[in-house]
């Protein structure tokens, strides 16, 4: 069954099937053609996401990159609202877009760290929750959003 299978290649197709000799070699060329846009395109989506978070970060003074269900996130984002009336916080709900897993992946590979909220001020890298909370008792918070 193998055997004949292997004998219908392109090149040993009966003549009665129209097909070309080159037949076998413009399919592979589809092929290659269709995988090497596939890849571009694949790299085209990671680059925007880059080109997402990282726009995010540079234009804004505050961004929090969130989970609305998340208990961490809104005592994150309670302190914001709670003292930096004057600020508006950028707040990317992540659960709540269809890239949001990609955004975590990229936000791992540039911070270290997968777990949100994810903070940053000033195009500093705050941390999470812990760490904000930790640099408002400290006083540095203030001094990162005032700067
Ligand atoms: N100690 C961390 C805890 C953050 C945390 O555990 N966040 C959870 C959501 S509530 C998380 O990111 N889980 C993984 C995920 O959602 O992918 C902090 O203070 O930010």
């Amino acid at each position: 069954m193998l055997a004949r299978a292997s004998l219908l290649t392109a090149r040993n197709l009966p003549a009665r099937i129209n097909l070309p000799r080159s037949y076998s070699g413009a399919f592979i060329l589809f092929n290659l053609f269709s995988s090497a846009n596939h890849s571009a395109s694949s790299s085209k989506s990671i680059m925007s996401v880059q080109e997402f978070v990282d726009t995010a970060i540079d234009t804004h003074k505050i961004t929090v990159f969130s989970k609305s269900w998340c208990p961490y996130c809104k005592k994150t984002k309670a302190l914001f609202a709670a003292e930096f009336k004057d600020e508006e916080p950028y707040i990317i709900e992540l659960d709540e877009r269809a890239d949001g897993d990609e955004i975590q992946d990229y936000l791992a590979g540039k911070t270290g760290q997968r777990s949100v909220p994810n903070v940053f001020v000033n195009k500093q890298h705050v941390g999470g929750n812990d760490d904000t909370q930790a640099a408002f008792k400290k006083g540095e918070l203030k001094k990162l959003v005032h700067l």
